[in-house]
């Protein structure tokens, strides 16, 4: 347990030159909000955190960005030309609020996945210590290189890790390490450990993370990692079936690993709820037995839905009847799927229609189908009627 108060500083001033185009990494959209909004909503749900300092290169935009969001704790701060110098500039935003902070976190706000448990590590070490950072082992060996390009050496890679953030400070070391630090520290230093080591003699504790939650956007193409990773952590997925369905209890299975939550809710009657737990879903999957009426509002299963994310009502006809599905017409089927997409826009929910349409259809393909759906954005793929 943490009983002190700690404040976060949130660094997002930088260019994003290593990203390119013309946005700055931070405000690039990952599932509809802007990417620094991910990290600053984690800190926002700690406890324990009382402030939260923004540093941006343009305040009055974020101040209009954050409009829409509940972030009360936020103070944004006009961020300066380098890393060392934003961070100083949040540190004495901080120190000049009207509480006692003890400890001080630094996390690069386009590290959208903030694991808690780590966070509460490095809060109690840090306090303990002066200062603490996560690290991750090296992915690659690390090369120094002469001035003429070639090899000088090649660094013992089980003897060098590889920084990342959170990082927590004892305010006080903070505060004495930017200080005492150099003009040249702030404008070439890349590290806030090797400040608090050089100017507060605080050789930090390392606290090994995990390299699935700790890296950050620098690239383009951890745009689409971070939407990967992000809506599979937030999707939570109530399957709907009855006990003897196989393909339903496989599903759950292999979801489970990719989901934050999945609960399969027995039906012995389509039209009933009684035994879901009371908890909320951004994704329902129903398995049916037989024809679905796609008309009908499925008002029985509101009390399951979240409202307040996007999310896929996903209808799967386990043994869908060949001869009755050949007698009707494949484009009434497509637009009465259309009709109830349109329906459910408006509770952020997308909907898809999944024929089976033998008994002998492959599970393992439904199961595919279904996991690459709920990793897809729900509306692109809304009102579509597909058959296995
Ligand atoms: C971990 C870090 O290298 C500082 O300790 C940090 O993530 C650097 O981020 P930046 O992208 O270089 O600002």
């Amino acid at each position: 347990m943490v009983d002190f108060d700690v404040g976060v500083i949130l660094p997002a001033a930088g260019s994003g030159e290593r990203l390119g185009g013309s946005t700055p990494k931070q405000y690039c959209k990952i599932l509809d909000k802007p990417l620094f909004l991910h990290a600053l909503e984690s800190f926002e749900n700690i406890s324990y955190v009382r402030h939260i300092v923004l540093v941006v290169d343009d305040p009055a935009n974020v101040e209009a960005l954050l409009q829409e969001s509940n972030c009360p704790k936020v103070l944004v701060v006009q961020g300066e030309t380098t890393r060392h110098r934003s961070i100083r500039a949040g540190l004495q935003a901080l120190s000049k609020l009207d509480c006692e902070l003890r400890v001080v976190i630094v996390h690069d706000a386009v590290r959208p996945i903030v694991p808690s448990d780590l966070v509460e590590q490095l809060v109690k070490a840090a306090n303990e210590n002066g200062a603490a950072g996560s690290v991750c082992p090296l992915i690659s060996t690390v090369l120094s290189a002469e001035s003429d390009g070639s090899l000088q050496t090649a660094l013992d890679r089980k003897s060098h890790l590889a920084s990342e953030t959170p990082q927590a400070f004892q305010m006080n070391v903070l505060l004495s390490s930017y200080n005492k630090c150099t003009e040249e520290d702030l404008d070439c230093g890349t590290e806030c450990l090797q400040l608090a080591l050089l100017y507060a003699g605080v050789h930090a504790r390392l606290i090994k993370g995990s390299p699935n939650d700790l890296w950050k956007v620098t690239l383009h193409r951890d745009l689409h990692m971070a939407t990967e990773c992000l809506r599979e952590r937030s999707n939570s997925v109530c399957i709907m079936a009855t006990e003897d369905s196989e393909p339903a209890k496989l599903l759950s299975e292999s979801l489970a690993s990719h989901v934050q939550r999945v609960e399969r809710v027995l039906t012995s009657n389509e039209d009933s709820v009684s035994r879901s737990s009371g908890q909320i879903f951004n994704n329902i999957i129903f398995f049916h037995a037989s024809q679905i009426d796609m008309e009908s509002p499925l008002l029985n299963f509101s009390s399951l839905f979240d409202l307040d994310n996007q999310g896929l009502i996903i209808h799967v006809l386990e043994q869908g009847n060949a001869e009755e599905l050949q007698t009707m017409n494949v484009y009434d089927l497509q637009l009465s799927g259309q009709r109830m997409a349109r329906q459910y826009q408006k509770l952020k929910k997308g909907v898809v229609v999944i024929h089976c349409l033998d008994n002998d259809t492959d599970s393992t393909n439904l199961v595919r189908l279904v996991t690459s759906l709920l990793k897809a954005h729900p509306f692109s793929l809304s009102g579509q009627t597909l058959f296995l």
